[in-house]
């Protein structure tokens, strides 16, 4: 089947003074094209990292990723750059819009990369994403001169401009209030569905695992559970059980 993404046994290593951290730990996954997709887990339980690999930011201490089915193991750095351009849109946290581009020329800006898109379709598609956003009428403004919400806004534009297969966003809602959060989901999910684009999001919070038609529950860099909606929109929820589940803290 075809997959978007495809985990297979990858680890992730970080080196912290003389000790190792493994914050992913065996993962693997394949995630479908179109799919709306939380990854959900308490802080530190490695959902930053899975998205930093899926989006070919960071590399894996061991395993395997493919992007579109293709493996990224043997791409050069500039090769990734390159695939993200084409294929991976990203949105953060913190919203991270240059300040000193109009809303404009930041949802410009990664299409600056790509030689085969022409400054007249550049164009087109800032002024398309703009009005899929709902800011046609702050194309000038800068992000200091915008809200929150439309802040994210333009990021969500941004990351649409290079028309990707796949958009990352980690804990997009997190800096916003509980409104603004629910227009900014609200928004992603109507652009899933009428674009196809699979979002893949990360999160703690309930509410926005609501939104979600599919989920993965992290637990200290393991995965614990994959969730689908079932025809009645509850969670199927199937657990991943593992050898040392049962073993009492102590143990050797
Ligand atoms: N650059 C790094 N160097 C060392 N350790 C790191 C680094 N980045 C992450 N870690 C560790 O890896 C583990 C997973 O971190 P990660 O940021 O992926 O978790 P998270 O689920 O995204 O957390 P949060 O919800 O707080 O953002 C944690 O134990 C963290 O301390």
């Amino acid at each position: 089947m075809k997959s978007v993404v495809r985990m297979e046994h990858v680890c992730k290593d970080y080196l912290l003074g003389e000790q190792t951290v493994r914050a992913l730990n065996d993962i693997t996954l394949a995630i479908e094209p179109g799919v709306f997709l939380a990854i959900s887990g308490p802080s530190g339980s490695g959902k930053t990292t899975m998205l930093n690999l899926m989006g070919c930011i960071d590399r894996p201490s061991s395993g395997s990723i493919y992007i579109n089915d293709e493996s990224v193991a043997d791409k050069s750095a500039n090769e990734l750059a390159d695939l993200r351009a084409h294929s991976i849109g990203f949105i953060f946290q913190t919203f991270n819009l240059l300040p000193v581009l109009s809303a404009a020329e930041n949802v410009e800006y990664p299409l600056l990369r790509r030689k085969d898109v022409s400054a007249e379709e550049r164009k087109q598609r800032v002024a398309y994403f703009l009005d899929i956003v709902g800011l046609a009428r702050y194309s000038n403004n800068r992000p200091n001169q915008l809200s929150g919400g439309q802040r994210q806004r333009v990021a969500i534009a941004r990351a649409l401009a290079i028309k990707p297969a796949i958009v990352l966003a980690d804990e997009p809602t997190a800096n916003l209030d509980k409104r603004t959060g629910r227009e900014i989901l609200r928004l992603m999910k109507k652009i899933n569905q009428r674009l196809g684009t699979t979002f893949i999001f990360s999160t703690h919070d309930q509410k926005v695992i609501d939104h979600a038609d599919r989920l993965v529950q992290f637990e200290d860099g393991r995965i614990r559970a994959f969730g689908i909606r079932d025809v009645d929109n509850n969670w199927r929820l199937a657990r991943v059980d593992y050898p040392d589940d049962n073993l009492p803290d102590n143990a050797e």
